[in-house]
């Protein structure tokens, strides 16, 4: 039966075969075309392979599937550097060569631009890659459970009981209560595998319990790391009840890591893994790490937040702050602003800087870096942006010679964009981690804005995600 019968009924378990795969779609989902039907598709692949595709979504215009098979390999395709991939959830790109990654990443964010926002806009600047492919990221987070995933290769024959293990990892996507046990994880630099490993031949030898989220029974929960380009190193150890092995556990720890600057845990009893509304107690050194941008000096308590590559984050940062073009007299808003990293970073180039956030801690914190910095000319807010930037808040802080803006996935409410229509400062920069979101926005800013620049900013290498920051200029 010929592909693009079957892909033209709307049937699901629809196995289409030689199938080529032909380019990426949002979320990194590889894509390929069946008849003029676009076919979204899981499974690893990559632009060039041809795979037989079982179809779990077949509409009218477009399907959904994951490949089952790879009849041929594209040229393109690199070794992948991990023993874990392909079951972890993270650096899915890994396969592919990094030029080839940015190449993609580049793709994405004009055909965005292009198709959700019919926009104009000028020859996108090269994507400003990453020197550090891996071990990139400052902070990662670890979870105990006594249910490892089991590969296929694992799983007992039909009848069997299934045999429990314990893992230390990461969650598998969409399985809750799976983790897939992580030996050596190339995201974070050590001493990140060592404190993990540490940890994990300890709590084998000392028969310590790992969670079980399902049955809300076991005492180790979380791990949540901080490596810096400081040298500076945090661990949050996450517990569900105090416990006399503690004390053996973390004094262990120390010893066999003395790179660790900060020791900490955090007793969580509730049944869901977030521990923002708990507080970690101190067991060695000060409590937090710092990190540099430049020469600024950010602290980063157990739970701030900061940009996870320090590296890629300081290049985002010199990219916003050489489109907002300042030159010392400008009033500078900064929007979602976080722990104020992007304001201050700007300080010295701006007149004044006035930032909103929602978190009411990370506006705290970024009164304290502001300060810790001897930043005078910024001033901070919490609250809800759409509520506090009235005309009454513009009015007091003055009128925006230029707003920047770096909002969530979601992007800006619209709301938003129509205060920002109506405030019309002469230039808007606009840093977004959803070129999709950021290109809707962006469309309904054309009323009053033109599109100066677009660079992308490749923020984490072996995985889909990019950033991109775009320059609006009033039109009149
Ligand atoms: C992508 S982060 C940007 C952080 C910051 N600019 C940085 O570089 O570290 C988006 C921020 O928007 C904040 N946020 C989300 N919704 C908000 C809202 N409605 N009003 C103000 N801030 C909001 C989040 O808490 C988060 O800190």
């Amino acid at each position: 039966m010929k592909p693009s019968y079957l892909c033209t009924r709307e049937e699901k378990n629809v196995v289409l075969e030689n199938v080529p795969v032909t380019g990426y779609a949002a979320e990194g989902k590889a894509l390929a075309r069946v008849d003029g039907k676009v076919v979204f598709l899981e499974g690893g692949v990559v632009p060039g392979d041809v795979v037989d595709v079982r179809l779990s979504k077949n509409k009218k215009d477009w399907a959904e599937g994951k490949a089952t098979h790879i009849r041929s390999y594209s040229p393109q395709r690199t070794e992948p550097f991990c023993e874990h991939f392909g079951l972890c959830g993270g650096c899915k790109w890994q396969m592919l060569p990094y030029e080839q990654q940015m190449a993609y990443k580049q793709q994405q964010v004009e055909d965005h631009l292009r198709r959700i926002g019919h926009l104009s806009f000028p020859p996108l600047e090269p994507i400003l890659g990453a020197e550090h492919t891996r071990r990139y990221r400052n902070k990662l987070e670890f979870t105990f459970s006594n249910k490892a995933y089991l590969t296929d290769a694992e799983m007992p024959a039909k009848g069997e009981e299934i045999p429990r293990r314990n893992a230390l990892g990461f969650h598998i996507p969409r399985l809750f209560d799976k983790v897939l046990d992580i030996n050596t994880c190339h995201l974070m630099e050590e001493p990140a595998n060592l404190i993990k490993n540490t940890i994990r031949a300890y709590a084998e030898k000392h028969d310590l319990s790992y969670y079980d989220i399902r049955q809300q029974q076991g005492w180790l929960r979380n791990l949540v790391l901080r490596v810096c380009s400081t040298g500076e190193v945090m661990a949050n150890l996450v517990v569900h009840h105090e416990d006399e092995a503690l004390k053996g556990l973390l004094d262990h720890l120390l010893e066999q890591v003395p790179a660790i600057t900060t020791l900490l845990y955090t007793i969580n009893p509730k049944k869901n893994d977030t521990i923002f509304d708990l507080e970690p107690k101190i067991w060695f050194g000060k409590g937090y790490v710092e990190e540099k941008l430049e020469d600024f000096t950010f602290k980063i308590g157990p739970k701030s937040f900061f940009q996870t590559n320090t590296y890629q984050g300081e290049a985002l940062y010199k990219v916003t702050r050489e489109f907002a073009g300042l030159t010392g007299k400008e009033t500078v808003y900064d929007l979602y602003c976080g722990t104020g990293s992007i304001g201050i970073f700007v300080s010295r180039q701006a007149k004044k800087v006035v930032g909103i956030e929602l978190i009411k801690e990370a506006i705290d914190d970024a009164k304290e870096n502001a300060a810790a910095n001897g930043v005078a000319n910024a001033e901070f807010f919490a609250g809800d942006v759409i509520d506090i930037a009235d005309d009454a808040f513009f009015a007091a802080h003055g009128a925006p010679d230029v707003i920047i803006t770096d909002p969530p996935r979601a992007g800006m409410h619209e709301k938003l964009t129509a205060k920002l229509l109506e405030v019309a400062a002469p230039r808007i920069v606009y840093v977004s981690c959803n070129p999709a979101t950021q290109a809707r926005d962006l469309a309904l800013l054309s009323e009053k804005y033109t599109i100066e620049r677009v660079r992308p900013v490749d923020m984490f290498p072996h995985t889909h995600h990019i950033e991109n920051v775009v320059l609006l200029q009033r039109k009149y």
